[in-house]
């Protein structure tokens, strides 16, 4: 078990990216705690998924474009397991729209959720490692975000998007040299297309599902569960414990499919 008594965080839990990661934790031996943002008894039936393979979790109700949310997580966190090791920013939204006509409260709302929420949610997390110190192996923990090849190229109906997936990237950077003397790692995945509710509506359109099939050199599109272990691997010292501000694309080769 890659975080046997670990103690893993995740924000945006209850389903898609972050219900797999949080399931895979806990499989990996860890103590899972979920912020959800609204849907209660998708938060449920993950923290009873996680208790039927013989793990412990709980859900905490918090938007994480609301600055208090971060402390109210991580405090519950330490309430309930005493300290945390690995804290996996996920929660984000992606409400698809044209540019010209981009409605002011849906770029800002995008910016709050995925980047401000991003930013609030790691600073807490970082206090309470801090707080705990370096163990003897000179960790004080992790924290993974969860970016997106997006950071990287455009998307025509995503303007408001990509760029809080390049900001999130980017603070992942930022972070790893701002805590890497408190032994604290920082790094992000870069998943390519996964299939989950952020993206059912778009890709309900068969020509756009097929031709983003099309353009994968492995020829499917992503499954949540294609996340959590590249994110399982950075959080775990003993596997990663050198790697710091690095990215990592979990796209089935989308990214370098060229031509
Ligand atoms: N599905 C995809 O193709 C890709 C997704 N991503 C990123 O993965 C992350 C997870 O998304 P998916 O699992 O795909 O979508 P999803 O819609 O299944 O899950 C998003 C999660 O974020 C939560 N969330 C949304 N707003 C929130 C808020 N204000 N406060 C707290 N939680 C909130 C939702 O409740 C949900 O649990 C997002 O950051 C997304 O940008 C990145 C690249 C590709
Ligand atoms: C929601 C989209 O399908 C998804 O979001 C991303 O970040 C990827 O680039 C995909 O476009």
């Amino acid at each position: 078990m890659l975080l046997k008594d670990k103690v893993l965080l995740v924000t945006g839990g209850s389903k898609g990216i972050g219900r797999a990661i949080a399931v895979q934790a806990a499989r990996q031996g860890a103590k899972v705690g979920i912020n959800y943002a609204g849907d209660e008894s998708a938060a449920e039936s993950a923290v009873k998924e996680i208790r039927a393979l013989g793990g412990e979790a709980f859900a905490l109700r918090g938007d994480v474009a609301d600055p208090a949310s971060a402390p109210a997580f991580v405090n519950a966190a330490v309430e309930a397991y005493g300290r945390i090791d690995t804290f996996v920013n996920n929660a984000g939204i992606c409400p698809f729209h044209g540019f010209l006509d981009m409605p002011v409260d849906v770029v800002d709302r995008t910016i709050k959720v995925n980047l401000n929420g991003a930013y609030y949610m790691c600073q807490a997390a970082a206090n309470q490692m801090v707080s705990q110190g370096k163990k003897a192996n000179g960790f004080a923990g992790s924290i993974v975000a969860v970016s997106s090849i997006s950071a990287l190229v455009g998307g025509e109906f995503q303007t408001h998007y990509t760029p809080t997936k390049a900001g999130v990237l980017s603070l992942m950077q930022s972070t790893a040299i701002a805590l890497g003397k408190h032994g604290i790692r920082c790094n992000a995945v870069l998943p390519g297309t996964i299939l989950t509710d952020i993206n059912k509506d778009d890709l309900a359109d068969e020509k756009k599902r097929s031709y983003m099939e099309g353009r994968i050199p492995l020829g499917r599109l992503g499954q949540p569960e294609d996340l959590a272990g590249p994110v399982i691997f950075l959080a775990c010292e003993e596997m990663a414990g050198y790697v710091t501000g690095a990215s990592l694309l979990v796209d089935g080769g989308a990214f370098v499919n060229l031509q």
